[in-house]
């Protein structure tokens, strides 16, 4: 670092006082690292040098150790073969029990000394032992490191002694220019004292001759004078002297001139002289500096030089001691190190142990919190289930409440069904289904209309899958209360296709609600039997172009009226409309096949066996309590409805398209009656369509009334299916009142007088007083009716 700095300064001072010599300074620096290098190596060779000295002499310290301890041992058995003979000596003179009693001394002793022996092999096997441990000693890494940097160091060391010759070769380029530079200035410093000593000689000579010139004139002027007072011959003398002295004083002339160019070229030679030994004075001055200043740096180098090999040598002490702690410290870790290294190995093989079992461990406890999983999972699930029933029943008597609200309030109760996706639904995104159900709510429907979900609240939804058992079981109640003399009235609405007659009159494999409702009936009076007296008859009718029609009459063409009673009770009644007296099943199925070939269906766009009119299944249900006499009258009417439908949508035209209008007409009447029921109009207008007029008993108090919303879940009829639902929100806010009970206590009836008043026998039972039937079928159906009733 400080030969780094010296470097420095000595090449800044050279920079600015001799620029021919710039490269001095970084050979210095060059020489400067490279004996650096060199004292560095030199002094790692002396290291591992030392290192080896010490190893071979620790090695033939142990080799005279061991050849100590063979030549001890060599003693020893040499000992003992002397003892041996001893022993043979003393047996051969002594004899008996003392010879005895010394070779067992002797014996012993030859023990002790095997012993001794034995001990003495060990500890040369623990030296030789020391000995192979130590080839992995921290000290031949050391060795091997110092090595390796010893190799890298001379490598450097190469590479710098290279670069050295070739800057020693420029710096010699450099010397022999200047060695020439300085020969040409001594070439020209002598030239120029030659010239100086020609010049100054040619001076002193003319100067020589201008004196002597000069003392010649008076001579002259004097031989003028002279000349003057001679002849012609003295006259061409004295032209000749004019001519001679003319020349002289020519050649004066002259030589003043070459005088005076001489003095000048002294004077500027002198000059020059003096320039150049003032450069010359300057030269060495600046050669001297320089020589003094490299004196002083290599005089520095030196310094360092001493200073760096006394560090180095106090370094190389300094790690040595280090090493010899580092040493001593190992050793000392390896003894401490002893006793951990048995407890880590002890601690190992317990954890090996551990993992070992771990997996068991694992196994077990997994077991174990899958069974507290399991238990927990299990403990939940029947709180859930505890819960779930809990919220059913909670659910249940809601409901319970709510329908008995419903009763003492009146209100008509709506039940909504969903019938499938059918394959007039079509196929693709038009045929998915918009309306889905709440898992927890069996009275809660939501529908998806133009992206948004528009939710409804009835008293009871049945989904797509629900069966028409599970229908009927949530009518059956509002169909038996017909049997204790209440007026029922179930009617089923909905857009056309949505399942109307599916639902009230089912297939022929799986019927619907009349012909279940008929069924419970029967086996409902069959069941009273011991107490009461029933008759049962049922009507069938049809609205169709506002126009009433007996469907079960001799003349089914024939329009019916409306007409209140004459009794003044008020209640409607249809005079002429025929009343089938049913006993089984068997006459139900005749009654239905019979209405059936008399209504109005056709096919539509929208439904293939499209209502084309309101039908009206009436049943009467007339109940005599024998021991008490009390007579009910209950009135189960059962209406499907003609379907709501757009006119454009359903393709109708012509009569079709009339029939459409009567339609939407009668069910727009509907509700404007709803509307007048609900806000508690005076006026109700009932007489606005047949329909109305017809279920005027069923929709002014008097009666238990259900309606059953048919939708349709193919997205494309959403928004009828909004109407349709919004419609049955309305109707199922409609609060009608107490429903009051048919009954009438009379007197008590003879036998004779029972079986008469029964409406089999009744004079109101139109079956017998209707003669002839439309067609050949009809008669037919009409005969067996006749013959059963
Ligand atoms: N719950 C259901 N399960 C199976 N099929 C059904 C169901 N509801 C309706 N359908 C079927 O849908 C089709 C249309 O039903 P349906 O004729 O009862 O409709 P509608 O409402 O009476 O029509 P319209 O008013 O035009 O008479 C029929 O083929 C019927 O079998």
């Amino acid at each position: 670092m400080s030969l780094e700095k010296a470097g420095g300064r000595f090449c800044s001072g050279k920079r600015a006082s001799l620029p021919a010599q710039r490269p001095f300074p970084v050979i210095q620096k060059v020489v400067a690292s490279m004996a650096h290098l060199q004292e560095e190596k030199l002094r790692l060779q002396e290291e591992v040098l030392a290192l080896q000295e010490k190893l071979a002499a620790r090695e033939s310290e142990e080799i005279a150790v061991s050849v100590q301890l063979r030549g001890q041992v060599e003693n020893l058995k040499v000992n003992l073969r002397e003892q041996a003979q001893e022993i043979g000596r003393l047996r051969s003179e002594m004899g008996g029990t003392d010879a005895e009693k010394h070779r067992d001394l002797l014996v012993a002793e030859n023990e002790r000394l095997r012993q001794e022996m034995k001990a003495h092999e060990g500890e040369l096997r623990e030296l030789r032992r020391q000995q192979a441990a130590c080839q992995d000693c921290t000290h031949l890494q050391e060795n091997a490191g110092l090595q390796e940097r010893l190799c890298q160091l001379q490598r450097e060391a190469e590479e710098a002694r290279v670069k050295l010759v070739e800057l020693e070769l420029e710096v010699q380029q450099k010397t022999n220019r200047l060695a020439e530079v300085e020969l040409r200035l001594k070439d020209s410093l002598a030239e120029r004292a030659q010239e100086e000593e020609r010049l100054s000689r040619r001076l002193r000579d003319s100067q020589e001759t201008i004196a002597s010139l000069r003392a010649q004139p008076q001579q002259i002027k004097y031989i003028i004078k002279t000349v003057e007072v001679e002849s012609a011959k003295a006259k061409q003398a004295l032209c000749e002297s004019q001519s001679r002295n003319q020349y002289l004083q020519e050649q004066v002339g002259m030589q003043r001139q070459v005088l005076k160019e001489m003095e000048q070229q002294l004077q500027s030679s002198q000059k020059t002289a003096a320039q150049l030994r003032a450069q010359i004075a300057m030269y060495e001055l600046e050669l001297e500096r320089a020589h003094g200043q490299m004196l002083e740096e290599m005089q520095v180098m030196e310094d360092e030089k001493n200073r760096a090999i006394e560090e180095a040598f106090s370094r190389a002490q300094v790690e040595m001691k280090a090493v010899h702690e580092n040493l001593a410290g190992v050793r000392t870790n390896l003894l401490t190190l002893q006793p951990a290294l048995r407890t880590l190995t002890h601690d190992y093989n317990s954890l090996k142990r551990q993992v070992r079992d771990f997996p068991l461990l694992l196994q077990e406890t997994l077991r174990s919190a899958r069974a507290e999983i399991g238990q927990a999972i299990e403990e939940v699930n029947s709180t859930n289930r505890e819960l779930l029933r809990k919220y059913r029943r909670e659910l249940q008597l809601r409901k319970k409440c709510h329908n008995e609200l419903v009763r003492l309030k009146g209100n008509i109760r709506v039940f909504g069904r969903v019938r499938p996706i059918t394959k007039e639904d079509g196929e693709g995104p038009e045929a998915v289904s918009a309306v889905t159900f709440d898992a927890d709510d069996d009275a809660v429907l939501h529908l998806l209309h133009k992206g948004k979900q528009v939710s409804f609240e009835l008293d009871k939804v049945f989904p797509p899958q629900a069966s028409q058992e599970e229908v009927f079981q949530e009518v059956q109640a509002l169909v038996t209360s017909c049997i204790d003399g209440y007026n029922v009235c179930i009617f089923a609405y909905g857009q056309t296709g949505a399942g109307k007659t599916y639902t009230m009159e089912g297939t022929s494999t799986n019927p619907g609600i009349n012909q279940r409702a008929l069924q419970l009936l029967f086996s409902e009076v069959q069941s009273k039997a011991a107490d009461w007296d029933y008759a049962i008859s049922v009507s069938v009718a049809e609205i169709y172009n506002e126009a009433l029609r007996d469907l079960l009459g001799k003349e089914p063409q024939e329009k019916l009226e409306i007409k209140l009673c004459p009794d003044g009770s008020g209640q409607l009644y249809v005079p002429g409309l025929t009343e089938f007296s049913v006993q089984s099943v068997e006459d139900i199925n005749k009654v239905f096949e019979f209405g059936h070939v008399n209504r109005v269906t056709e096919c539509t766009n929208l439904n293939e066996h499209s209502s084309r009119s309101h039908a009206l299944l009436i049943v009467t249900v007339r109940g005599l309590d024998r021991s008490t006499g009390l007579r009910t009258t209950g009135k189960l009417n059962l209406v499907d409805l003609a379907g709501s439908e757009r006119v454009g949508r359903s393709g109708a035209e012509g009569s079709r398209l009339r029939e459409a209008q009567y339609i939407n007409r009668s069910l727009s009447a509907l509700g404007d009656v709803i509307y007048a029921l609900r806000s508690r109009q005076g006026h109700v207008p009932f007489r606005n369509s047949k329909l109305t007029y017809l279920l005027q008993d069923s929709l002014s108090g008097d009666s238990k009334t259900l309606m059953m919303v048919q939708v349709s879940p193919a997205e494309k009829n959403s928004s009828e299916t909004l109407c349709s639902l919004k419609f049955a929100e309305r109707v199922r806010s409609v609060e009608l009142g107490p429903v009051s009970r048919k009954a009438e206590l009379v007197s008590w009836p003879s036998q004779e007088q029972l079986e008469g008043d029964l409406p089999g026998s009744s004079s109101r039972s139109h079956a017998s007083s209707s003669p002839g039937l439309p067609s050949s079928r009809a008669t037919s159906i009409r005969r067996k009716l006749q013959t059963s009733a």
